[in-house]
């Protein structure tokens, strides 16, 4: 019988820089509709497509957190996660990230209440985020936390979008933007944990594969999102079935705008 050569483990620094290169090739800061929306270059409808289709990626992020708490057997653990649900959710003391998010949309023209309900989020959205959730609850607890990981490259989009909102947009501020600038220190707590943790548990090849798979999965569900909605709000310009129609959702007052 001859001895099957298990090839050894990348050392941990190549191993983050194989992870951070899925991030330089494939983020979605690199897709066209960023580019766009953070130069100024898309319509009010557009904006308004993109905080009702961002909104359902908001929402289901604590709910993916609590699935993968459901499955975590080491309080330590669970501890140092539970802290993301707060983030998004709210406590006591911090309004959380999902209302920050309403305020975004009341501030381009929605009802927080439209946006809420997900009424209107594009079929290819909801397929994306909902395959996000069941890969977390579904693969291994190291595939999991490396898929969070493209917050590593979130830092860089959330400034970059707070300086272009606001050099573009008028509904643009402090307030509208808070969402973001709450991200900036959210975000680095997060993965600087979920980072040092896959660096540790991926401790041989098979395992260090299944992480990068697991990441470039994620920067898939991202760029999916986008692929939606381009395709529906900008070329071709083809809203599916369900998808929100310009007009529709609009705050109360606006709505008596539009209809005069
Ligand atoms: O605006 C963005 O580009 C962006 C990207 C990501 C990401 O990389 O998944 C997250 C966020 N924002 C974000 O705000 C957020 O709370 C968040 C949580 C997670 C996650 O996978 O657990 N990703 C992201």
């Amino acid at each position: 019988m001859t001895d099957r050569v298990v090839p050894p483990p990348q050392g941990r620094a190549d191993f983050e820089a194989r992870l951070r290169r899925i991030g330089a090739e494939r983020y979605h800061d690199l897709h066209p509709f960023h580019a766009r929306l953070h130069s100024g270059g898309c319509a009010p409808d557009q904006v308004r497509a993109w905080v009702i289709n961002r909104y359902y990626y908001q929402s289901r992020i604590p709910m993916k957190d609590a699935a993968f708490m459901s499955r975590v057997e080491d309080p330590d653990l669970r501890r140092a996660w539970r802290s993301r649900i707060e983030d998004h959710d709210g406590t006591a003391a911090n309004e959380g990230g999902i209302r920050r998010w309403l305020r975004l949309a009341s501030a381009v023209g929605l009802d927080p209440d439209y946006v809420a309900s997900t009424k209107g989020v594009l079929p290819a959205t909801r397929f994306a985020v909902d395959a996000y959730v069941r890969f977390v609850r579904d693969k291994t607890l190291l595939e999991a936390v490396a898929s969070s990981l493209t917050e590593l490259f979130a830092p860089k989009i959330h400034a970059q979008r707070i300086e272009g909102l606001l050099a573009n947009y008028a509904f643009a501020d402090d307030s509208s933007l808070a969402y973001f600038r709450n991200r900036l220190t959210e975000a680095p707590k997060d993965v600087a944990f979920g980072l040092a943790w896959v660096l540790d548990h991926a401790d041989t090849l098979e395992k260090q594969d299944a992480a990068a798979a697991a990441l470039t999965f994620k920067t898939e569900v991202l760029w999916a999102q986008l692929d939606a909605l381009e395709g529906a709000y900008v070329t071709p310009g083809r809203i599916p079935p369900g998808g929100w129609r310009p007009g529709e959702g609009l705050a109360p007052a606006r709505a008596t705008e539009a209809a005069e």
